[in-house]
């Protein structure tokens, strides 16, 4: 062994949510962990992603509670809104939460970290900062970046993707946002409720990843608050200077331009898999990311691949949840085996929009045979008393009131979302939504009221009032 190479149990590459995931818990056990970090500790969620987006949304909301105050006879007002403040309360945010992430926590708990771009040299070994590190096994979790589309001109204009978003300090003008996924729709609200004219080009659906009943909601409000949403609008050429730029899109046979300040690309993400020497490690892999089984397990049996690079959904809590599973085989020698059927997702415009397991139309297409039960909001009394009446919570039911998927649009409909991924992820049945005592008044009573008005038609069945008109005779 040269004196540049170590020989650690494990060696993770990338400190974003799955990779500090593993390093923190392999440490914990005792088993020597040295950890890769390019950039920032804490990845895209905590530095470009999750954490900025909500800081800045919650600043927005607030922005918009004031001027919606007058429905709960408080004064209305528009916000004198201070953006570099704002953008000032994001980045506090972040410091906050950066020293969970830090180099200093985690060598605190045991774990060698390194600053620098690794790279596999070969099958069982990898160079950083010109040092060779030979593991027993490895774990590559180094997520993903914004895709640029090859659209004309775009590489020629300036443009804002989620890592540069957040260091704006002044408001746009006018925002144009290219894509209306979760990206793209969470970040018009959040500007057009922060003051900024905005513009959405979507080349197919809005938030179309979810039920159409459940985003026409999310879409209804944020058309109601002025975000201009173009569907079916394909972005094919972007021109302009810092300051005004033009995005050219078409919709069949129609061509049509619009004109800003600031344009977002938001239309997905790319694996970072680039630059990794995934080609002398024998880890196969395409464009969706690295190509792993169930197990996480790449084709280099010494070598995982978890959270956004391993191709599957890409959220924190995915790649959270592949950190943990993955300890299993390191650590325990247990086998481990992803189920992505039951992992959640929420986009968190206002109203947010939640969704776990198949909507109606994923399970259709799936020839299951289903049907489904909802319930409006505007039935609960917290929602009443909240002014929050707008939005649903859809379930797709299956045999014998089994729950395969279920969906939320509406106030806090994440937190909503966590009981549907329990019953959904417990196989439940309406019964044992039903069957258990929720505390009033909450929101989550909607998903409880869904699964009453299911056995609502029972007690107008003749042989069941016959019973019970037997029952009372026997007094
Ligand atoms: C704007 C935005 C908002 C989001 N909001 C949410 C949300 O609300 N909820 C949610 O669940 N998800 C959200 N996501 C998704 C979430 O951020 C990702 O799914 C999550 O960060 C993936 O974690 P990861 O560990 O796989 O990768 P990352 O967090 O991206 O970490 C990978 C790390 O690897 C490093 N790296 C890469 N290559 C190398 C190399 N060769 N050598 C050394 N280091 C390397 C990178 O620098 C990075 O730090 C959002 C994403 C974006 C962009
Ligand atoms: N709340 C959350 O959990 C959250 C929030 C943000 C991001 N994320 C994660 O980040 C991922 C990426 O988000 P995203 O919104 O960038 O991607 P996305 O793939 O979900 O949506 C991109 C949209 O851009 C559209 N598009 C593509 N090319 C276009 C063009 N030329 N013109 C117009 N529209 C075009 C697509 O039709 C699509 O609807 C998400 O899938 C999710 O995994 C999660």
């Amino acid at each position: 062994m040269s004196a540049k190479t170590s020989k650690p149990d494990i060696c993770v590459i990338g400190a974003g949510s799955g990779g500090l995931t593993v390093a923190a818990a392999a440490a914990a056990f005792g088993v020597p962990v040295t950890l890769i970090e390019r950039d920032r500790m804490g990845g895209d969620c905590l530095n470009y992603g999750c954490v900025p987006s909500k800081a800045l949304i919650a600043a927005a909301k607030t922005a918009e509670t004031m001027r919606k105050a007058g429905r709960f006879g408080i004064g209305e007002s528009e916000p004198r809104i201070d953006f570099a403040a704002v953008n000032d309360h994001v980045k506090g945010v972040i410091g906050a939460i950066a020293p969970n992430d830090s180099v200093e926590r985690f060598e605190g708990l045991g774990v060698e970290v390194i600053k620098g771009d690794a790279r596999f040299v070969d099958e069982k070994t990898v160079e950083v900062n010109g040092r060779r590190i030979e593991a027993r096994r490895f774990v590559i979790a180094t997520g993903s970046r914004p895709f640029v589309p090859p659209i004309d001109g775009l590489k020629e204009t300036p443009f804002l993707t989620n890592e540069t978003l957040f260091d704006l300090r002044d408001c746009p003008d006018h925002l144009i946002v290219i894509g209306g996924g979760p990206i793209g729709m969470e970040m018009a609200q959040a500007h057009r409720r922060l003051g900024a004219k905005v513009t959405v080009l979507e080349g197919g659906t809005p938030l179309g990843k979810d039920d159409p009943e459940l985003a026409a909601v999310v879409l209804k409000r944020l058309a109601t608050e002025g975000v201009r949403i173009e569907a079916g609008a394909k972005v094919v050429r972007v021109s302009g200077t810092q300051g005004a730029i033009t995005v050219t899109a078409e919709r069949g046979t129609e061509r049509f331009e619009v004109t800003g300040s600031h344009c977002l690309v938001a239309v997905g993400r790319q694996p970072n898999v680039d630059d990794l020497g995934l080609d002398a490690a024998g880890v196969a892999f395409d464009r969706s990311g690295i190509t792993v089984g169930r197990d996480l397990r790449t084709s280099n049996k010494r070598v995982y691949a978890i959270g956004d690079v391993a191709g599957g959904p890409q959220f924190t809590h995915v790649a959270g949840y592949h950190g943990g599973l993955v300890l299993r085989p390191l650590l325990f020698r247990l086998p481990a085996r992803a189920k992505h059927e039951e992992i959640p997702h929420v986009t968190y415009t206002d109203p947010e929009l939640g969704q776990v397991g198949p909507t109606e139309s994923e399970a259709r297409e799936k020839g299951l045979d289903v049907s489904t039960v909802s319930w409006p909001y505007a039935e609960n009394d917290r929602a009443q008393a909240e002014r929050e009446t707008e939005g649903l919570v859809k379930f797709v039911v299956g045999k014998r009131g089994k729950i395969l998927g279920a969906g939320v649009a509406g106030a806090k409909a994440g937190e909503i979302t966590n009981l549907l991924t329990l019953a959904v992820a417990r196989g439940m049945k309406f019964s044992d939504l039903q069957g258990f005592v929720s505390p009033y008044p909450t929101l989550s009573e909607i998903a409880k009221r869904a699964a009453t008005s299911y056995y609502s038609p029972y007690t107008r069945k003749p042989l069941v009032r016959g019973v019970v008109a037997f029952l009372r005779r026997l007094g």
